[in-house]
């Protein structure tokens, strides 16, 4: 399962809890303007905007996670098993496949309103990578400062939302992730009050007791509620270094602990592989791992952005603890 968010304080950020058992080599990618993007059904894209974000690069191809470009636009690519139903090629559509999605929606568009236009002619047409990277079942969170949409192809079709949570979890459809927030709409941040029976005293004994029966398991539709919940009640300051924190724990509040969600056999467990958290207005990308907990940044302009060649960093993966004495 994985969570993705899009957050505003003074700048945007925008990032993901990568939740699965094992990697796929992902490293921290730069796409400069001038890397020619091939598309299997689609006129390739010469020049485009530069993207930053997770990827694991295949036979030249950066194969996107989630990414932001240097106008601010960011998309992450969330798992979504049984609902995801790409389509044959329609003549006249732009026939995407999956994994081009996110190269071809962040090389051309600045805005989330840009996106949404384009999007009345997309067809996710079912055109795998390579036998060794197949489809993934995918939905899709497209965000800027000003708003996200979800993007699902499902059997009835093309569905667009307009997302104002700037969250997302994984299945059921976001219809009904959406529908299933009404069950939480008693929660309160502040303390509770006794609406049982005024012929009962009860003692707010403890903090927080307003929120009681917001979910804490790890399914993706608690997930989506409790990361909803924490996002909407926010409070940060401005600063990078407030910013950066307040979003790594509101990703931190939906992560995976090695142990607590069995996959497969015994000994396969889900786990936070990586969290991020882009500054769109900076096109810094920060990311922790699940045993490195300090933050690491690559900064898409420290590379040359008018470059063809795409620029990766391997993951920094152990603790890096700084001893006091
Ligand atoms: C599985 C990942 C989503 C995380 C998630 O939701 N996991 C839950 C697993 S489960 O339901 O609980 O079993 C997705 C997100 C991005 C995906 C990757 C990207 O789409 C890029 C390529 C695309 C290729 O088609 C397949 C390999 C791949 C490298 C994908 C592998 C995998 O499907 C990824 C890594």
């Amino acid at each position: 399962m994985c969570t993705g968010l899009s957050h505003t304080t003074k700048d945007h950020y925008f990032g993901r809890n990568l939740d699965l058992e094992y990697p796929y080599n992902e490293k921290v990618a730069i796409t400069p303007r001038n890397f020619p993007f091939e598309f299997r059904r689609l006129p390739s894209l010469p020049t485009h905007h530069a993207i930053i974000g997770m990827a694991t690069t295949a036979d030249g191809f950066p194969l996107y996670y989630d990414g932001t470009n240097d106008a601010g636009l960011s998309m992450a690519g969330l798992n979504f098993p049984g609902n995801a139903d790409y389509k044959p090629e329609a003549p006249g559509k732009a026939n995407v496949a999956p994994f081009e999605f996110i190269p071809w929606v962040l090389g051309q568009f600045d805005t989330v309103d840009q996106v949404e236009t384009a999007l009345t002619e997309v067809n996710l047409v079912d055109i795998a990578f390579s036998a060794e990277f197949p489809q993934s079942p995918l939905h899709w969170i497209i965000s800027d400062r000003h708003g996200s949409l979800t993007v699902e192809s499902v059997a009835a079709g093309l569905r667009v939302y307009d997302n104002p949570y700037g969250v997302l979890t994984n299945n059921p459809t976001f219809d009904i992730q959406s529908f299933g927030l009404n069950d939480y709409m008693h929660l309160s941040t502040t303390p509770s009050e006794n609406r049982f029976s005024e012929r009962l005293e009860f003692d707010t004994y403890s903090r927080g007791m307003g929120a009681i029966g917001l979910p804490g398991d790890l399914s993706s539709s608690s997930r989506f509620a409790k990361a909803v919940f924490t996002k909407m009640n926010s409070v940060s300051g401005t600063s990078e270094s407030e910013s950066l924190s307040q979003f790594f724990h509101i990703l931190g509040s939906v992560a995976q602990q090695r142990g607590c969600v069995q996959v497969g056999g015994d000994d396969s467990y889900e786990i936070t592989i990586y969290s991020s958290c882009c500054n769109t207005d900076t096109g810094v990308y920060y990311y922790t791992t699940y045993e490195n907990s300090q933050i690491t940044g690559v900064d898409m302009h420290s590379a040359d952005l008018d470059s063809d060649t795409i620029v990766d960093y391997p993951l920094v993966t152990g603790q890096q603890i700084a001893m006091q004495n």
